[in-house]
């Protein structure tokens, strides 16, 4: 079922009409689908059947506490690469042992603060990060736990700024050298090593990348065995893709289940994923307003009231999102336009050469808005962020309100009188 549909030509998010919640509570604005979050979390959990398992959901994709609440309500994980991940997770209600801590510039501050509140594990990503760790941990009395990202240099045939298991990315430690790494860790006294981990990037539409990732690592992993060094888990990131317009990507069921294959023979190792995107992108939309509708020699623009501060992926990615009408039993005529904001940057544009049946007032939505949106946003030319809000059946939350301008500078300070 799709809890986003039309009756009567009206889009419905929960059975609750678009148009209401914004009568209420203005545009621009996320709305996100409960049940939909849900769904797509509980489609990975249940895949797995009875195989040891943990998803962690990637915070980066949408950190709305509201949101991070539900996912530590459903007993999800979470997959965090900051200090700022990690306290809205722990204020959400999240469970500590279920975090793993991504990325490539874990700060001393950030190590302390993980270790102290005892994080599942940190996801190493170099030979001077292990060492501060162990560093850290030493200082705090502590043994840290860790899995080693492995870069397992795999096209994973997307985007090229999103993909990030190729030996060129910053990410991970080269298959190559991880064995050796593995061995460095294993004498440091507070280090303890606990799995393997991996993510090759984002939007994946097909599973091969994913099964040839999984294969390396299973290579290594024996080797290690050879070592006298057995790993608890193997966590393989996120990355699986969403249909935004014509891509086909897997069901999460389908690439779990071909993951699971893989691990016939390994029933006690448990398998962490990371996915962000395939969780959120398609359970929000983002609600805007048509201000005006402008022709100029060569297009029709439709100028609205959000751009790129509230949705950066099609100027930074050229990312194509589908652009709907919010009520289509509005007689109107239809053309083609440039959606674009009010940002003053050409890139501010949501969306090029899209039938629109639409007038100036009218609300139109862009579909798949729920992973990296609200997230990548800012206040760019002093406007404040999209609102967020929450249906639950006939419940409609504000999770996030649009800040008042004086909210804008809270943090300046003006220079003192001279
Ligand atoms: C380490 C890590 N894990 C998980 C994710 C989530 O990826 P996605 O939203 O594509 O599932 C990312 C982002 O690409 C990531 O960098
Ligand atoms: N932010 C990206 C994905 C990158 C994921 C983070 N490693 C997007 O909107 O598609």
């Amino acid at each position: 079922m799709d809890y986003f549909n039309y009756t009567n030509q009206q889009l419905l998010v929960e059975g609750v009409p678009v148009e209401d919640i914004v009568s209420e509570f203005g545009t621009p604005a996320y709305i996100y689908s409960k049940a939909t979050l849900e769904r797509h979390w509980h489609a990975f959990d249940k895949a797995f059947g009875d195989h040891p398992h943990l998803i962690c959901f990637a915070v980066k994709s949408n950190s709305n506490i509201a949101i991070l609440n539900l996912m530590a309500k459903l007993g999800s994980g979470f997959d965090i690469v900051s200090q700022g991940e990690l306290e809205r997770v722990l204020a959400a209600g999240g469970d500590p042992k279920k975090i793993v801590f991504s990325g490539v510039a874990k700060s001393y501050a950030e190590i302390e603060r993980a270790l102290e509140v005892g994080i599942r594990c940190f996801n190493v990503e170099s030979i001077p990060e292990l060492e501060r760790i162990n560093q850290v941990a030493e200082k705090l009395g502590k043994i840290a736990p860790i899995s080693l990202r492995v870069n397992p240099d795999v096209d994973a045939k997307t985007h090229p700024y999103i993909s990030t298991g190729l030996k060129e990315n910053k990410f991970g430690v080269s298959v190559n050298q991880a064995r050796e790494v593995y061995q460095l860790a294993k004498q440091l006294p507070h280090i303890q090593i606990v799995g393997m981990d991996c993510h090759i990037g984002s939007q994946l539409t097909e599973l091969q990348p994913f099964l040839d990732a999984t294969d390396r690592l299973l290579v290594l992993m024996e080797q290690l065995q050879e070592d006298g060094i057995t790993l608890h888990h193997l966590d393989l990131g996120g990355g699986l893709g969403v249909p935004y317009h014509t891509e086909q990507p897997p069901h999460p069921s389908e690439y779990v289940s071909a993951l699971l294959d893989k691990f016939k023979d390994y029933p006690q190792l448990e398998i962490i994923l990371e996915p962000g995107r395939a969780i959120t992108a398609n359970a929000g939309i983002l609600v805007t307003k048509v201000e005006y509708l402008k022709q100029s020699e060569d297009r029709n623009f439709a100028i609205v009231d959000t751009g790129m501060n509230d949705m950066i992926r099609p100027a930074l990615y050229d990312a194509y999102m589908q652009i709907i009408e919010v009520n289509r039993s509005l007689v109107r005529e239809e053309n083609t336009y440039d959606v674009v904001g009010p940002i003053c940057e050409t890139s501010d544009f949501l969306g090029k050469q899209r039938q629109l049946a639409i007038a100036q007032g009218d609300l139109i939505a862009v579909r798949s808005a729920g992973a990296y949106g609200s997230t990548m946003s800012s206040t760019y030319n002093s406007r404040p962020q999209a609102m967020e809000i929450l249906v639950d059946g006939n419940q409609i939350h504000l999770i996030k309100a649009r800040a008042e301008f004086s909210d804008l500078w809270r943090l300046e300070r003006l220079l003192p009188e001279s």
